[in-house]
């Protein structure tokens, strides 16, 4: 199968300044991909690269088969944008913006009110067809940003920052209305809300100052956030050398009096061996639970890692 998107070794520099540096990932229909990392890190350098709208220093983007530097009007066809701040004419009805969208796609007359229609119905825009957009609230604008980066049924939606600024209602309108597009096209969103991309998505990747440092499915990351710390107490205090001996261990902190907290290279079954451990040692198990990381936790800690081996 051909990948929707392939991006290949990106680098991007601002003078001296490498802002991506060696970015490599594939995305396929059905996908949809978050995109996170704090201020700064190069998100929308690498966006505005995979929507063919900078140029990168060295490297490939394939879109469905089609080299983007090679062949830029044929790959920017098959793939719609909404940048961080949608790109309105706010003198225009919707309608009228629209249709003028289609038209710079280059859709063919004929084909035009029917494409702006089905737009309009995904995002849920009928009801203000004749508003003038500078009338209507930032959700409502939010979506005409959706419509106009739809309009063309690209097969890749690249969406940078789509909620910023709404309100919580109009947050779940738009994710419900992103996990549609998922289902039939590939979506890449950045986005700073970390359970957004929970939500979302179906991949995750994280970028910390240029360079990829998680490409993951969400069913991974979930298996990360159940997983590598164990919480446990005891009647006894616990002979911790003896702990650590148990294949996987990597730390164990006393955090209060006889209540602990295990560390383990995502060990499958530790929990079940460290409780058979205490109780065949006679320490007096209490209370004994897998410790769940949120989202939030995992990024921390891989942007700290990340930070630390530098
Ligand atoms: N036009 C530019 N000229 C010089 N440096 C730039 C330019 N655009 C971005 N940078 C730098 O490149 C780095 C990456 O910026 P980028 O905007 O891609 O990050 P980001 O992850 O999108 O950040 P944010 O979440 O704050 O929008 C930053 O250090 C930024 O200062």
């Amino acid at each position: 199968m051909t990948a929707l998107i392939e991006a290949k070794n990106l680098y991007r520099y601002y003078d001296d300044h490498c802002a991506v540096h060696d970015v490599s990932f594939n995305l396929n229909k059905g996908e949809i991909l978050g995109f996170l990392g704090p201020n700064g890190a190069g998100k929308t350098t690498t966006m505005q690269m995979l929507c063919g709208n900078l140029a990168p220093s060295a490297g490939q983007i394939i879109i469905n088969g089609i080299d983007l530097l090679d062949k830029p009007k044929l790959a920017k066809s098959i793939l719609g944008y909404l940048p961080d701040t949608p790109p309105l004419y706010k003198e225009l009805s919707v309608d009228e913006y629209l249709d003028y969208c289609a038209r710079l796609h280059r859709l063919p007359f004929r084909a035009i009110a029917k494409a702006v229609a089905k737009a309009k119905g995904r995002c849920g825009l009928e009801a203000v067809s004749d508003r003038l957009i500078s009338n209507l609230s930032k959700g409502f604008q939010q979506r005409i940003g959706i419509a106009q980066a739809i309009v063309h049924e690209p097969e890749l939606i690249i969406l940078d920052e789509p909620t910023v600024g709404l309100d919580p209602i109009q947050i779940k309108e738009i994710r419900a209305l992103i996990k549609e597009l998922g289902s039939d096209h590939g979506v890449i969103l950045s986005t700073h809300i970390l359970s957004e991309v929970q939500e979302s998505c179906s991949h995750v990747q994280i970028i910390n100052r240029g360079k990829l440092i998680l490409h993951e499915t969400i069913a991974g990351l979930n298996r990360q956030m159940n997983g590598a710390s164990i919480k446990f107490t005891t009647r006894e205090p616990i002979d911790t050398a003896r702990l650590s001996s148990l294949e996987g261990v990597t730390n164990i902190t006393m955090i209060a009096k006889n209540q602990y907290l295990l560390q383990h290279a995502n060990e499958p079954q530790l929990l079940e061996k460290v409780a058979l451990q205490i109780i065949e040692a006679g320490w007096g198990l209490g209370e004994i639970a897998p410790v769940r990381q949120s989202i939030e936790d995992i990024f921390i800690s891989m942007t700290q890692k990340d930070e630390d081996a530098r």
